[in-house]
């Protein structure tokens, strides 16, 4: 049987002593699935991508990604290139002058020639309808761009696995139902963080409750 993209088991933690955000929380993503991962404001999603990435470390339990166990930050270097994040707030993505810039910046990082990178961000650009968009101004889109141009800055990185945290949140129906439509196309495996149920309904394979700091497979209800 193939190893799953990413098995958690037992993982606690707390950014405060004493104010566990996760106890005991396990979860596996395996390839061709799109989980919804739902819960109350301040549950601990964001939390958990973060866990699952690296970013931060649990207090106790097991990281297992792409067929590993992960424990130092070496180990995830090769997550975070296979797992991508797509963040909640856009301007946390785009720091580059141009869009452009922005997409080639991950493959740069993962040792791609300046052009190659220009061409897997062109080509990245065009996949999403963003053919045009190359030379513009990053911090002048509109929301709706940006979280588009966001996900390009993923993509570009041709990951297994995608962590998408709020990807329909403050779009206009128009974007909303552009980005539903690129996501559903999209062969990676996906963690889904949303509050919208229509639109993870369309999206989500199976979906998975984050409360009290215990996961959950979710059936009934998905928020
Ligand atoms: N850097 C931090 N330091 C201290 N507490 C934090 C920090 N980041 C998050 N928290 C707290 O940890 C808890 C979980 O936060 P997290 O952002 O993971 O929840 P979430 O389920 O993603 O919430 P939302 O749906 O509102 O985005 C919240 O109570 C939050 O206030």
């Amino acid at each position: 049987m193939t190893a799953p993209l990413f098995r958690l088991q037992g993982i606690c933690f707390a950014y405060e002593p004493g104010r566990p955000v996760l106890r005991d929380a396990g979860f596996r993503l395996d390839a061709g699935e799109r989980v919804a991962l739902v819960g109350p404001n301040g549950a601990g999603k964001t939390t958990l991508f973060h866990i699952m990435v690296g970013l931060l470390h649990p207090s106790a339990g097991v990281v297992e990604a792409f067929g590993t166990v992960r424990r130092a930050e070496k180990d995830f270097r090769e997550v975070r290139a296979r797992a991508g994040i797509l963040f909640q707030d856009s301007d946390d993505q785009l720091f580059c002058p141009t869009v452009l810039e922005d997409v080639a910046f991950g493959p740069l990082n993962l040792g791609k020639s300046p052009a190659e990178a220009a061409g897997i961000a062109k080509a990245t650009l065009e996949s999403l309808g963003l053919g045009g968009f190359g030379s513009r101004i990053t911090h002048k889109l509109s929301g709706g761009q940006k979280r588009l141009v966001a996900l390009a800055t993923v993509l570009a990185m041709q990951p297994d696995v995608l962590l998408l945290d709020e990807p329909t949140n403050a779009l206009d129906a128009e974007t909303e139902e552009r980005l539903t439509g690129i996501l559903a196309a999209l062969p990676q495996a996906m963690v889904i963080i949303a509050h919208d149920e229509r639109f993870l309904a369309r999206l989500s394979t199976r979906s998975v409750r984050l409360d009290g700091g215990y996961l959950t497979e979710a059936t009934a209800r998905l928020s």
